[in-house]
């Protein structure tokens, strides 16, 4: 919008939580275009000199846009029977090696046209949005063919342009063994280093490429095929790792640079100390924890001690975490793996957009993109202890105001 660039709007007395914490003092917030231009504590701030401000508001908690690093949004299909299967006690894995769980989305996803995916996602990501998302992650990995797998991406691509919301995209080829390759998982792996991989890049479609490291899907050694082969395109990598088995893969990551580790509920000291030298994010997922009724925690306090950055997500997808609210996860990662509320939200806004390799996102600082949310509460913390919808109260994309209570009609 034209005139969006000149225009300057003005929050007042708000509580600002800025991505790591919440500062000591109510401020007032100054966008102007589509980024952040003053923070002034309000003690210090004189109305008189912002006469050429638009007010949008006065009081709340405002927060960064939050960032869900970590999704499988784009699916055909559901697994509601499968989560009866498991509520009778079959687990994950025997769904897995019985040709269900994520072959079974597989085979739902490559039948459905782009279209019916790009209608299903669109409800869901509405609903990320509608809980604060201005960024959100979204895998392929349920094509397992280049055409699928593309058709994927295109839709989580055409998502980000239709909806006020950013979206980082990332290749999951190396995600099951599809039924074609049933005796040959090398010659799979070959197919996504050799094919998948380049075409994606070369079609602009994936910011990112990922694997799933784990017994039910591919060894250390085929994600580090997966990894070179990302690396020769300039691609960054992230990785599912250490979720049902500690096989190595974060420490492997760690030294291909990945921007994150996923899961981790089994993953070891010196999986924690490679993460710290690597600089890489350490991803959360109390979405699938809670889902998939998991006894082993990620550690926590081992993370917390070595100072690796946290991130927190909803992993949304239909089998280990059919849970599409950031929020929820907050209270989850605070219940479930004694994050403080504080370490929750930088989870989901600094941190996860850094395991994004998106550091400018997520922050409330002079200069950042202005993607905000203002909440109707009294303290961050908050947003972790209650599971509530509806605090929303302005959702800023952008610079922008988008839904929530507009000033503008
Ligand atoms: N762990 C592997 N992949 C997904 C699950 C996908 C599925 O079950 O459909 C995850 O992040 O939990
Ligand atoms: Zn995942």
């Amino acid at each position: 919008m034209s005139g969006n660039q000149s225009t300057k709007r003005l929050w007042r007395d708000v509580r600002v939580f800025d991505g790591h914490d919440t500062l000591p003092e109510p401020m007032a917030v100054i966008v102007e275009g589509e980024r952040i231009a003053r923070l002034v504590p309000m003690r210090k701030f004189d109305a008189s000199r912002a006469t050429d401000c638009e007010e949008m508001a006065r009081g709340g908690v405002m927060t960064p846009g939050l960032v869900d690093c970590h999704t499988h949004l784009v699916f055909g299909g559901s697994r509601a029977d499968e989560f009866e299967s498991r509520l009778e006690g079959v687990s994950y894995e025997e769904i897995a090696r019985q040709g269900g769980g994520i072959l079974s989305t597989v085979r739902a996803t490559r039948e459905a046209s782009e279209e019916a995916l790009f209608d299903a996602a669109l409800s869901r990501l509405q609903a990320l949005m509608n809980d604060g998302v201005t960024t959100v992650e979204i895998k392929s990995g349920y094509g397992l063919t280049v055409e699928d797998e593309l058709k994927m991406l295109r839709v989580a691509r055409r998502l980000g342009d239709a909806l006020p919301v950013r979206v980082v995209t990332t290749l999951l080829g190396a995600h099951a063994l599809p039924p074609e390759f049933k005796n040959d998982s090398d010659g799979y792996i070959d197919l996504v280093c050799h094919e998948m991989i380049p075409a994606a890049a070369a079609q602009g479609l994936a910011d990112a490429v990922d694997v799933f490291c784990e017994k039910i899907a591919f060894s250390v050694a085929q994600c580090e095929r997966v990894f070179e082969a990302a690396e020769a395109h300039g691609l960054p990598i992230k990785a599912h790792v250490e979720q049902l088995s500690n096989l190595g893969g974060t420490a492997m990551a760690a030294r291909h640079g990945a921007l994150s580790a996923d899961h981790i509920e089994y993953l070891d000291e010196a999986g924690v100390a490679a993460l710290h030298e690597a600089g890489s994010v350490a991803v959360l997922l109390p979405g699938a924890f809670h889902t998939l009724g998991e006894t082993k925690q990620p550690p926590i306090a081992t993370l917390r001690e070595a100072g690796v950055p946290m991130a927190l997500a909803t992993d949304a997808n239909p089998g280990s975490s059919p849970l599409f609210m950031p929020t929820l996860m907050l209270n989850l990662g605070c219940v479930l793996f004694r994050l403080t509320p504080r370490e929750a939200l930088a989870g989901m806004t600094a941190h996860g957009a850094r395991a994004l390799g998106r550091p400018e996102l997520g922050r409330i600082q002079e200069g950042a993109p202005a993607d905000l949310c203002l909440w109707n509460i009294d303290t961050a913390a908050e947003l972790a202890y209650a599971v509530q919808p509806g605090r929303l109260r302005q959702r800023i994309f952008n610079g922008r105001l988008e839904g929530g209570i507009s000033h503008e009609h």
